[in-house]
């Protein structure tokens, strides 16, 4: 390819318009305007596509339909994977797609809750679980307050207990949950014994919703009977025990607690439904 230069009027040296491997000199503005064009196209279908979920947030409300429905997710991820097998461009555009998905879910997120939800509840009854799993459906940031203590002590909660004393442990608790209190729609999943001070459960009502998750004690000793994780039920695993520190508990619990779950028996799926509708129905009747 000969891309011979020549002279303009000006004398300044310009290469010659038809041997520059096919190009001419004004098809790089050309392109650029062309990619504008399809930056505006891209900008205008997510518009449309935010607006459509917003329109299906508005049907299910409309019809009582679960919000959570991860078999559609799965469904158009197949359309996809479908859509783009043979595409050059397959990798580039799914990484463009899983951020499509996300945003849509904080789209959902900041619609449905414009405040933290705070799970509470005895150990076993399913915090961390559920919290994972909305913290994925919804993007929405999760602390899980145990895990974040462990992180910045650098010690296992049985050492923190064994080491410092559980008072010492309690004062974390309290301090992690005021610093929480900055931030908003974010989900705290609470150590089991959290909603047990006063002082904690005035810090999770200032900028969130209080979820109580609960459980028979026999579903709870045949969720954490496998693991050491607990130290105040090392020693203790046994329905007896559990059911007498339940009932201490409960007052405390009860008192602290927006909506109430029951957890036996139900999925994780059945268990962040009845979540979303029941925060939503007490939004409801807040206005
Ligand atoms: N709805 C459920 N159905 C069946 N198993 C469940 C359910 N919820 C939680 N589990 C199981 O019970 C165990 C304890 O759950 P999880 O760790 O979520 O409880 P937790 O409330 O966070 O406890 P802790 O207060 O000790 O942190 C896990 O093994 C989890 O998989
Ligand atoms: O119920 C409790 O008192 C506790 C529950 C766990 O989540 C941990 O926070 C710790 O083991 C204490
Ligand atoms: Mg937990």
């Amino acid at each position: 390819m000969d891309c011979a230069t020549k002279k303009d009027f000006s004398g300044k040296s310009v290469r010659s318009i038809k041997k520059c491997g096919g190009f001419r000199m004004n098809d790089l503005e050309m392109y650029r305007e062309q990619l504008a064009l399809c930056d505006d196209k891209i900008i205008d279908a997510l518009v449309e596509r935010n607006a459509i979920i917003e329109k299906i947030m508005a049907y299910k409300e409309t019809y009582g339909m679960p919000i959570l429905q991860p078999a559609q997710e799965a469904k158009q991820e197949r359309r996809l994977n479908e859509k783009l097998k043979d595409n050059k461009y397959q990798d580039e555009i799914h990484d463009v797609f899983k951020r499509i998905l996300r945003n849509s879910k904080r789209i959902q997120a900041r619609k449905l809750f414009s405040y933290n939800i705070v799970l509470i509840g005895f150990m076993g009854a399913g915090k961390s679980t559920i919290s994972d799993y909305l913290s994925t459906m919804f993007d929405m940031k999760l602390v899980e307050m145990d895990q974040e203590i462990v992180e910045r002590e650098e010690m296992s909660i049985p050492d923190i207990f064994a080491t410092y004393g559980e008072e010492y442990f309690r004062n974390l608790e309290t301090n992690l949950l005021k610093e929480l209190q900055e931030g908003e729609n974010c989900i705290i999943s609470c150590g089991g014994g959290v909603a047990m001070r006063e002082q904690n459960v005035v810090e999770m009502k200032k900028n969130g919703r209080v979820v109580l998750l609960t459980a028979s004690p026999e579903t709870i000793y045949e969720r954490v009977k496998d693991s050491n994780d607990r130290p105040i039920l090392n020693g203790n695993k046994n329905v007896p025990f559990i059911t007498d520190m339940m009932e201490k508990r409960r007052e405390k619990y009860e008192a602290a607690a927006d909506v109430v779950i029951q957890t036996d028996n139900k999925s994780i799926l059945e268990i962040s439904e009845e979540l979303i509708s029941k925060l939503t129905e007490l939004d409801e009747e807040n206005v």
